[in-house]
């Protein structure tokens, strides 16, 4: 048994750091064009948590000099309709990222809206081009959730050079492009991956070979101590809202005696979320600029 407090990844001081280096990256990137890279978030219906996260991302594009717009939809509107807005949007020179903001309502075929963004706009990273591009190991448009977790391991200084990483979960949105990421060569790669789902044959004896473990299940506490190996790192994508408030997939307190590092929910990934995209949406500008010359 390990008796040592866990050390604490504090996602929201690294997204911090990060959103001031993307400033002065910002700014010279719009002395060097006068363009001023533009975020467009498309949020459909009227769900109070997305409104409010759809809030912080161009509250976020504003702090890092760039521009942020936000159109919303009623939660009747047709596929056709929201894919003409999608058009619109393409069009728009104006317009360098486009977020659709998920889930959408059943009426909608999310993959139909997702392959329809410009794949040069597609800051999220979930049109099938940058999902190919990404598995081929030549990635442009990463998901957001996924790499912040990644810059997370770099930035704590977490090793994933031939160390095991399990991820659980095996959504497009991050258990199979967290696995891409860690298995590529190079800085924050080069891991033995092992993706677990519901399916898996006794998870908690695979997860507690771990070294490094990625918890995107979506459902709270659903990793405990007894699959933690001591000392392994443990980042926590979860984000449950239950009676007592966010919790993540991990059972943080008592995880975090035995895990050697450990990410909060909150303040761990989910800063890093947006910090990411706000990264992806100067990458985008800067891809649409050359594109254009
Ligand atoms: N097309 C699309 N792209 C997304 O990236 C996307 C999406 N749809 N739909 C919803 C999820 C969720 N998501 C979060 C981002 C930041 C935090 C975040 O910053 N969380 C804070 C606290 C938030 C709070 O207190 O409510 C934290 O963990 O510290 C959470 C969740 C992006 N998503």
């Amino acid at each position: 048994m390990k008796d040592v407090a866990a050390r604490i990844i504090d996602g929201k001081a690294v997204s911090q750091k990060l959103r001031t280096e993307l400033a002065d990256e910002v700014a010279a990137f719009k002395q060097q064009t006068g363009v001023i890279p533009h975020l467009a978030v498309v949020l459909v219906g009227d769900d109070p948590a997305s409104a409010v996260y759809v809030r912080s991302k161009s509250k976020g594009c504003e702090q890092a000099g760039m521009a942020g717009s936000q159109m919303t939809l009623p939660a009747d509107t047709s596929q056709a309709q929201l894919l003409e807005l999608v058009a619109r949007l393409n069009a728009d020179p104006q317009v360098h990222g486009i977020l659709v903001q998920l889930p959408l309502p059943r009426q909608i075929d999310e993959t139909v809206i997702l392959d329809a963004i410009d794949p040069l706009k597609d800051v999220d990273g979930f049109h099938a081009s940058n999902v190919g591009l990404l598995a081929q190991g030549r990635p442009r448009f990463v998901p957001c959730t996924p790499l912040g977790c990644q810059k997370l391991l770099l930035d704590a200084g977490i090793p994933t050079s031939g160390a095991h990483a399990v991820v659980i979960g095996r959504s497009e949105i991050v258990g199979k492009p967290m696995a891409s990421l860690l298995v590529q060569k190079g800085a924050g790669g080069d891991a033995t991956v092992t993706i677990c789902h519901s399916r898996t044959k006794d998870l908690a004896a695979v997860v507690r070979t771990a070294d490094i473990v990625v918890a995107a299940i979506g459902r709270p506490k659903f990793v405990t101590a007894d699959m933690i190996k001591p000392g392994a790192t443990v980042i926590d994508v979860g984000i449950n809202r239950i009676e007592t408030g966010l919790v993540g997939d991990v059972d943080y307190g008592p995880v975090s005696e035995i895990a050697g590092a450990i990410t909060p929910v909150p303040g761990g990934v989910g800063p890093m979320t947006i910090a990411m995209l706000l990264a992806n949406t100067l990458l985008a500008a800067k891809l649409q600029t050359q594109a254009r010359r």
